[in-house]
């Protein structure tokens, strides 16, 4: 499906420029437009792949380039107050070429988790296309205020979308990985998972179009409403593409093996790590798509690997089918769990915005207590003059 993305702050910036040289390696197709917000100059210079007129810097008047230090209540009242500098570059979109908006940030820091839900909001109101987010969740290592960004960000940017696909940080650190060296390998993980599956609605004729290829309504239709996660497995293969399947004719591929390949490699990417883990039974929705050369795709393989993931979920909104990648010597299995309702983290996170507010309750009552019995002080000192 064709999308126009926008990045929103460092980590959003920096998906987006990734998702763009993978759309750009597999031949896909799926990114009509890519624009980066920011509120710190640096940021928008790092990138690589984000057309240079389509990086809009946003609250200059207040914080001069310097980003907003992870305030992200500062993060959301500049994207308020510079939204038409942000609409000057989405006006460069031809959104009526374009089946969605994706709006990726990182949850813990301020330019994006405070401005994402924001945009977010104001693109509904223009536009008739679905607004999804990708919102990534920092790491528990990370410290107090990126886990209360997040946790106060999450629920907006929740409600402003259609669907909220999350990629959890923390389950995709590895021990000993510099920081730097950590997201360059974490940001290739998330647009593989998120790019094959909306390079999966994006198969165009001539493509070598199979029966049951994936279009971008059954995406739409999976991603209704609620959160999103994603599992991915997939295997190396033989593609008999070389000098002696030419000279044969073909290959001598084996259906049986083929089916049972692709059963489990569904079970491997549902039962695996996912972008957000949670109990995959609670997921309302689903979508299955089999990736890889045409000729190891096979629709009995798909079929039954629905059919696993309709019993796991008791849903009957669980579609399937095929994203054919000639060349490619891997096939693999995108499971696509939707409005999934049992995750341990958000839960978390749902408790630390709970904390947070009791905490700022009793710090105000406290505040009031103080300035009353100040003004009784007050009163008697007056009695006394
Ligand atoms: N996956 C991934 N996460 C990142 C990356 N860079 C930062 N993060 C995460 O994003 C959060 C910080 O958000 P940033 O995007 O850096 O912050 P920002 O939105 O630019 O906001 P400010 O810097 O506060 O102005 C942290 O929780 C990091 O874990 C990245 O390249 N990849």
């Amino acid at each position: 499906m064709k999308l126009a993305l926008i990045g929103f702050g460092q980590a959003g910036g920096k998906v987006v420029d990734e998702f763009l040289a993978f759309d750009d390696r597999i031949d896909g197709g799926f990114i009509e437009s890519a624009v980066a917000v920011n509120s710190a100059t640096t940021d928008l210079k790092g990138l690589e792949h984000v057309p240079r007129e389509n990086r809009v810097l946003i609250g200059q008047a207040r914080v001069k380039g310097h980003g907003v230090g992870a305030d992200n209540e500062l993060g959301a009242a500049v994207a308020e107050e510079d939204i038409d500098e942000i609409q000057g570059a989405i006006d460069s979109i031809p959104v009526h070429e374009i089946d969605a908006f994706l709006v990726v940030a990182g949850m813990g820091g301020g330019t994006g988790s405070g401005g994402a839900p924001v945009l977010a909001k104001h693109l509904k109101r223009i536009y008739t296309q679905p607004v999804y987010g990708l919102g990534i969740l920092p790491g528990m290592d990370e410290g107090g205020i990126y886990t209360l960004n997040a946790a106060r960000s999450f629920q907006t940017f929740v409600d402003e979308v259609d669907n909220l696909l999350v990629f959890d940080n923390d389950v995709w650190r590895s021990a000993g990985e510099s920081v730097e060296g950590g997201y360059d390998r974490i940001n290739r993980e998330i647009v593989e998972r998120f790019g094959l599956l909306f390079a999966a609605g994006e198969v165009e004729e001539g493509d070598h179009v199979a029966e049951s290829v994936v279009d971008s309504s059954e995406i739409i239709n999976t991603l209704s409403n609620g959160i999103s996660t994603i599992g991915y497995a997939s295997e190396t293969v033989e593609t008999n593409s070389g000098l002696l399947s030419s000279l044969t004719g073909g290959d001598d591929f084996d259906e049986g093996a083929a089916t049972n390949r692709m059963t489990s490699l569904v079970r491997k990417a549902a039962l695996g790590r996912l972008t957000l883990p949670c109990d995959v039974a609670s997921a309302d929705r689903g979508l299955v798509v089999a990736t890889g050369p045409p000729s190891h795709l096979n629709r009995k393989g798909v079929e039954r690997g629905r059919q696993w993931l309709e019993d796991e979920t008791g849903s009957m909104e669980i579609r399937g089918g095929d994203y054919p990648i000639p060349h490619r010597d891997e096939v693999g299995a995108i499971v696509l769990l939707s409005g999934v309702t049992d995750v341990p983290r958000i839960d978390q996170l749902q408790q630390v915005a709970i904390e947070a507010q009791e905490t700022t309750e009793e710090v105000r009552a406290t505040a009031e207590e103080d300035f009353s019995s100040l003004m009784d002080t007050g009163g008697e000192l007056d009695a006394l003059f």
